[in-house]
């Protein structure tokens, strides 16, 4: 099981974009990319890791914008996986 996320982690995702939602068991973001192809590069990338580390996002795609939510679903909250696949996503989408 995954450990809580940490006061830093938390603040370091806001710091990049994410807002937190869900009365704070949840990190959302809005990523937009130049076209669809782009958006869903990403989400084939993203989910490559998301299989690995067994953490999957709640998303949606729109044409080239995909709304991603993150929180694990076995707490009920934010853990270390949620910041890490966060920090990964955003990686991604910087190509
Ligand atoms: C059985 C399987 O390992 C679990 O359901 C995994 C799958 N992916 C998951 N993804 C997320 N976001 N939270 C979880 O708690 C979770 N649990």
């Amino acid at each position: 099981m995954s450990d809580p996320i940490t006061e830093e982690e938390r603040a370091e995702a806001i710091e990049r974009g994410w807002v937190l939602a869900d009365e704070g068991t949840a990190l959302e973001k809005r990523f937009e990319f130049r076209n669809f192809v782009e958006a869903f590069g990403f989400m084939t990338r993203s989910a490559l890791f998301a299989e690995k580390w067994n953490h999957h996002p709640d998303w949606a795609n729109s044409y080239k914008t995909v709304d991603v939510k993150l929180s694990t679903h076995d707490t009920g909250g934010l853990t270390a996986l949620d910041a890490k696949l966060a920090r990964k996503m955003d990686q991604l989408a910087k190509g």
